[in-house]
């Protein structure tokens, strides 16, 4: 029975199933599989066809017509792409399976496997290898009623698609730096925060993520209405209540508990005591959440890794955006960010981390001198770093081939890919071996303490060997053995015969992987798969030989044994003259079917020795997927293993990264002190000397010395003279440092920043009712209300977006609450040179007075030269600059002669009139003398 005939007797049975998924997965875009296409019904049908861009069709159902669309399987990945990451839909897969009546007629069962979220992406080919796809989940004590209460917050967080899951405790008002740091696809909370719009979550989480779900978690009691939302839609909850330990969650092995090493920790060893019961109820949030959504593809989760609040830097959400760490503002892409310019990361997990370290770098001194040491260490072997590099481009990313195992998914070529990339670590930890034992020949004075780092970072990986080795002596790699099918072309005609068995069918499905993959099951695996093996090799001889033996018998050279889905197993032969002649008189041929040229016979003997291949070839195919299925097992025990080693290769990877990058950006090793020093001498902006390079041109570096007595600078220039740069480096380069790399100087001695503020590039945000000045003065607020004396502040242009009295009683109110209250490092950039005055500042004394002694004035400047031109100088030096120089700017910009002229005329009235008073009279007569005619 073909699968479109079986459809169409199910017409009112599948229209039914249609409505009964459409009913339970309300929130979700319904695909319903029938046969090779994807369909969907109804009203969605409409909708989807406007968003994939798809033709709208109808059917007859139920004596009306009634949309559908639909589309081949293979653009399944295309059109879930434009779904879930471009319209944020959700997605309920409707699949069908084979079901046998006890008649033997073949049925479809068609149930929804699964719910794709843009937080919940497994293998989906639109998935960035580079970046994570991390579903966050927000618990909020419970408090009852309306009242906001503990200000305590639980978070986890986990890649689907890589198995890489947190934990951490935070707060209300750490929460918008953890989102933007954690940067989620998807968030989900507890449903009793739905109706809940001006709770502090709800409205923080309104402003990060657009795509919110709400779920009622599976330990709750409230199950009156089991249903969780997305927006206003709502998706069914398990009926079942499970605390975190049974949520799917396994212990990890003791090891794993606790043999972390220093230069691991973007996260502290986790056992299941450490959780916090905010963090408990997350996990049991994002758990459940997963459920509801994974349904049949949920893997066996570890336990979370906790991240420990006080090992990271907090750098608050509008700093990521404005330093540009991940992505550039002005592209939205990757391009011009911080991270396109150190990127030398040649995995895509070792990039995956690198973004990880660079959004949360380390506080611990122990572990960035660790990471550092590292770098140090392959900064100065050049050579033996390139080798570890051509090893490392190799291996593929274990971590995301591991967690396809445990979602059930992953196929031969992932098994051998994990094969292969197990046998380069081994090769890695070999290289580095040799490389130890060659260095400890060569120099008699062989310091064991510069290979510490290295050896506590391969210390932590474990053996493997013994299971690639299992792997590759159980799967056939195409590469090393010609795989052999020609023997299967006639079972692969049985398999065509339409038979609709499970067993051919599963044979089908395992085909598919091998013809694919050219991969197949060595029969040595198993003594089942041996035996099998041998006796088709034999069956097929036996074939063989009788057909050469019926050849010789009719003097028939073009007879052939075959076998086809509508003539079975039958004899195959021309209709010449000497071929037809002696076997049509044989009475055990009988004539079954003919054409113009051929003629086909039944055969008794073929007959039974065929159905013997058929079944023996089907036994062979399942054999060989559930030898699959074994390995599949066996490397998912291992997983915990797996991870523990690309975790590894992955930081290898980012401290090799880091050490090419000091090589190729000329970077040197900063010293970092526990206390509250900032002196880089000569510091460059990576990004932006990137830039320059580009068209020629050369940084100019600049000296910031944030320590005491003037831990506190304000800058003053012209318009367009490095100032926000220079604001920005210094930011950059404490990020740089504390993951662990060297920094753009040349040299650095950086005390430890806890936590990193930026108040840079407001824009306004209309959409949240926000105008540019409110913007600037929430993020300012922010600030002095956060900021601690071992922060980095960079402030620039605050009060810029108000009238100059305004903005220059917020600008210094501002520097007064940073150096009296927050007493932290501090960068201030202001047009307002008014400011230095009322700081005290003195041509001769560089320095403020009273409570401002720790502040220290410095300018950019611009040099006019004598024909009219100028150039800008980008060096700080001592001092306030009073100038802004703007209508040189404006100029440049390209600003109408003209429009020129009046702004020269009013500069220049305003200088004669003294009018800087804003004496009211001296403008409005200024007015007058500039007004048009
Ligand atoms: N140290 C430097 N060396 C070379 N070029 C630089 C340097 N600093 C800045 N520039 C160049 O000058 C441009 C403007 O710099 P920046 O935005 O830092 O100026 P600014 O003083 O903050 O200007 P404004 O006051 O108008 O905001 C940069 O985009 C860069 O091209």
């Amino acid at each position: 029975m073909s699968l479109l005939f079986a459809k169409n007797l199910n017409v009112p049975v599948l229209a039914q199933e249609i409505r009964d998924n459409l009913s339970n997965f309300p929130h979700c875009l319904l695909l319903t599989r029938v046969g090779n296409f994807y369909e969907s019904y109804f009203d969605q049908a409409v909708e989807i066809s406007r968003i994939l861009n798809i033709k709208l069709a109808s059917r007859r159902w139920g004596g009306g017509r009634v949309p559908m669309c639909g589309f081949p399987l293979l653009h399944i990945d295309k059109h879930l792409k434009v779904m879930v990451q471009q319209h944020k839909r959700f997605v309920a897969m409707c699949e069908e399976f084979p079901k046998y009546t006890s008649l033997g007629d073949r049925e479809f069962e068609r149930r929804v496997v699964r719910v794709i979220t843009p937080g919940t992406l497994i293998d989906e080919s639109f998935l960035n290898q580079y970046e994570n796809n991390y579903l966050l989940a927000v618990s909020v004590p419970s408090t009852g009623g309306d009242s906001v209460g503990d200000p305590t917050l639980g978070l986890a967080w986990i890649d689907v698609s890589t198995g890489e899951f947190y934990s951490k405790r935070s707060s209300y008002e750490d929460l918008r730096d953890e989102i933007v740091r954690i940067g989620p696809q998807e968030i989900v909370l507890d449903r009793s925060l739905e109706t809940r719009a001006s709770h502090p979550v709800m409205e923080t989480v309104a402003e990060e993520s657009n795509v919110v779900s709400f779920v009622v978690p599976l330990h709750s009691n409230d199950k009156t209405n089991n249903s969780s939302v997305r927006s206003s839609s709502s998706i069914p909850a398990p009926d079942e209540a499970v605390s975190v330990s049974d949520a799917h969650i396994s212990l990890p092995s003791e090891a794993n508990v606790t043999d972390e090493i220093i230069i691991a920790q973007d996260t502290s060893p986790s056992s299941p005591f450490m959780y916090t019961a905010e963090e408990t109820s997350a996990i049991n949030l994002l758990t459940t959440y997963l459920r509801a959504n994974l349904l049949e593809h949920m893997p066996s989760l570890s336990l979370p890794n906790r991240e420990d609040a006080g090992g990271r830097m907090q750098i608050d959400s509008h700093t990521i955006k404005a330093l540009e760490i991940r992505e550039s503002m002005r592209e939205g892409g990757v391009r011009g960010s911080l991270m396109s310019s150190v990127k030398r990361t040649i995995t895509t997990s070792g990039t995956r981390l690198l973004a990880r370290w660079l959004c949360s770098p380390s506080t611990s001194i122990q572990e960035i001198n660790a990471r550092q040491s590292l770098v140090a260490f392959f900064y100065s072997r050049p050579h033996f770093r390139a080798d570890l590099l051509t090893l490392l481009a190799k291996a593929e990313d274990a971590g995301r081939i591991v967690q396809k195992f445990l979602l059930g998914k992953g196929d031969p070529s992932d098994m051998l890919a994990l094969t292969a990339t197990v046998n380069i670590w081994g090769e890695i930890q070999r290289r580095v071996a040799h490389e130890r034992e060659m260095q400890s020949l060569e120099q008699q004075s062989f310091d064991f303490s510069e290979w510490t780092s290295l050896d506590t970072l391969m210390n932590r990986m474990v053996h493997l060997e013994d299971l690639a080795q299992r792997i590759s002596l159980a799967v056939e790699n195409p590469a090393n053995s010609q795989f052999d099918d020609s023997q299967d072309h006639s079972s692969e005609e049985n398999e065509d015969s339409g038979d609709g068995s499970e067993a051919n069918l599963l044979r089908a499905e395992w085909r598919y992987g091998r013809t694919k993959f050219g991969i197949k099951i060595k029969p040595e695996f198993s003594a089942t798969l041996l035996e099998l093996n041998n006796m088709l090799k034999d069956l097929w001889q036996q074939k063989a030989k009788m057909e050469e033996k019926l050849q010789l018998k009719y003097d028939a050279p073009s007879l052939t044994l075959r076998s086809s889905p509508g003539q079975g197993m039958h004899v195959h032969l021309a209709k010449s003259k000497r071929d037809q002649r002696k076997l049509n008189a044989d009475s055990d041929f009988v004539s079954i079917h003919e054409t113009g040229t051929t003629r086909s016979f039944f055969f008794q003997d073929w007959a039974h020795l065929g159905q013997k291949i058929f079944t023996t070839s089907i036994a062979t195919a399942i054999a060989e997927k559930e030898a699959f299925e074994t390995l599949r097992q066996e490397v998912n025990l291992q997983a915990p293993n797996l991870r523990r080693n690309a975790r590894v290769l992955d930081e290898l990877d980012v401290t090799l990264a880091f050490a090419q990058l000091a090589t190729d950006m000329n970077l040197v090793r900063p010293s970092i002190k526990d206390d509250m020093t900032y002196n880089v001498v000569n510091g460059r902006h990576p990004t932006v000397e990137l830039g320059l390079l580009t068209s020629g041109r050369v940084f100019t570096p600049n000296t910031v010395a944030l320590t005491p007595p003037s831990h506190f600078h304000v800058i003053t220039g012209p318009n367009m003279a490095g100032k926000s740069t220079v604001l920005r480096q210094t930011a950059l380069i404490a990020i740089l440092a504390q993951s662990g790399s060297f920094v753009p100087a040349d040299a650095a001695t950086l005390g430890i920043v806890d936590k990193l503020f930026s108040r840079v590039g407001a824009k306004d945000d209309l959409f949240h009712d926000r105008s540019t000045f409110m913007v600037e003065m929430l993020e300012t607020a922010e600030i002095l209300r956060r900021a601690t004396p071992r922060s980095l502040v960079i402030m620039d242009e605050v009060g810029r977006g108000t009238t100059v009295r305004d903005g220059i009683a917020i600008a210094f109110a501002t520097i007064h609450h940073l150096i009296s209250v927050n007493r932290c490092r501090a960068l201030f950039a202001t047009h307002f040179h008014e400011l230095s005055e009322m700081l005290g500042y003195q041509e001769d004394k560089p320095f403020g007075q009273g409570v401002f002694e720790n502040a220290a004035f410095y300018c950019t400047t611009l040099d006019e030269l004598e024909n009219g031109s100028f150039s800008y100088s980008y060096r700080l030096r001592p001092g306030v600059n009073r100038d802004s120089h703007g209508l040189k700017v404006a100029q440049l910009a390209g600003m109408p002669h003209q429009a020129i002229s009046v702004a020269q005329d009013v500069l220049a009235a305003l200088k004669d009139s003294k009018a800087e008073a804003y004496n009211a009279d001296d403008l409005a007569s200024i007015g007058r003398q500039l007004s048009p005619g």
